[in-house]
């Protein structure tokens, strides 16, 4: 497998005094599967905007799908986007639009300045975003408006979104901080299906462990800014997940319980 995304020695510093990446290094691969957790503040919001330059990282150097993430121009950068789809914890729909007007918009990155705020697309676009909504089970909500969804509803037109970028990736920052257990499942069950079915990249930060163990390739742990945990989830120890998480440990390893084959 290719690497699609690295990571070499990426810093963020906010302000004078708040460092919130510390030579951040890491790869991962196409169609791999990785979870970022850590406690509250950690980096890991950071970490995800950086990859995009949402967020531009202070130093380092972010190599994505071969290109220097970090030294793009205007142009080239919205190229990048396009590959990159995003899925954020509070959604980020256009409330009055209709559902398939919300996911319609992850084609923006396509389209000149007119053609985009006169919302032109074209009939291959528009039959993309009905193949998607039955991907994602929202057959029944096409023309509905937003506002009108349940919370689960909505994340799934969040990633129908991010889907019709066609992208390599997936950064999905905290998508299940809003759902409940079961909307949170069929959540993650969609995005592993995706990420297994079309071979995308997925790269989620997530604050419950036991939900990024049980779905993960692999594990990222961060804390203070570092990243202090970096493989398979089959085999992360309690100490490990103390070192990620530390005095906020306890809690989280009750919950785990005593096998700590999570992924099993
Ligand atoms: N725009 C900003 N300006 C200044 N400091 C910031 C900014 N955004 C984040 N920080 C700080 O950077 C550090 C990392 O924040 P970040 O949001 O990346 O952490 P996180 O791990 O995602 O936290 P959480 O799990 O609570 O969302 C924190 O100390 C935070 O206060």
């Amino acid at each position: 497998m290719t690497m699609l995304l690295e990571l070499h020695d990426v810093s963020k510093q906010y302000g004078n005094n708040t460092i919130a990446l510390s030579d951040v290094n890491f790869s991962v691969r196409e169609g791999e599967f990785v979870s970022v957790i850590g406690p509250s503040g950690a980096g890991k919001s950071t970490l995800l905007r950086c990859i995009n330059r949402m967020i531009d990282a202070s130093n380092g150097e972010i190599v994505f799908d071969g290109v220097n993430a970090l030294g793009l121009k205007r142009k080239e950068l919205r190229n990048l986007r396009t590959k990159i789809g995003i899925i954020f914890q509070h959604y980020n729909l256009v409330d009055r639009l209709s559902v398939i007007e919300n996911i319609l918009h992850g084609r923006l990155g396509y389209k000149s300045a007119i053609t985009g705020a006169l919302g032109i697309y074209s009939r291959e676009e528009k039959e993309q975003a009905l193949k998607l909504l039955n991907i994602l089970g929202l057959e029944d909500q096409v023309y509905k408006r937003s506002d009108q969804l349940s919370g689960g509803q909505k994340q799934r037109v969040g990633i129908a979104r991010a889907l019709i970028q066609n992208p390599k990736m997936l950064l999905c920052d905290e998508p299940i901080a809003s759902l409940d257990p079961n909307a949170s499942k069929v959540i993650m069950d969609y995005l592993k299906d995706i990420s297994k079915s079309m071979g995308i990249t997925v790269l989620i930060n997530l604050h419950q462990v036991d939900v990024a163990l049980k779905y993960s390739d692999r594990i990222i742990g961060v804390s203070k800014g570092s990243v202090v945990y970096d493989g398979s989830p089959r085999h992360i120890t309690k100490e490990e997940i103390h070192h990620i998480y530390g005095s906020e440990a306890g809690d989280l390893i009750m919950d785990l319980g005593e096998d700590t084959d999570y992924a099993g």
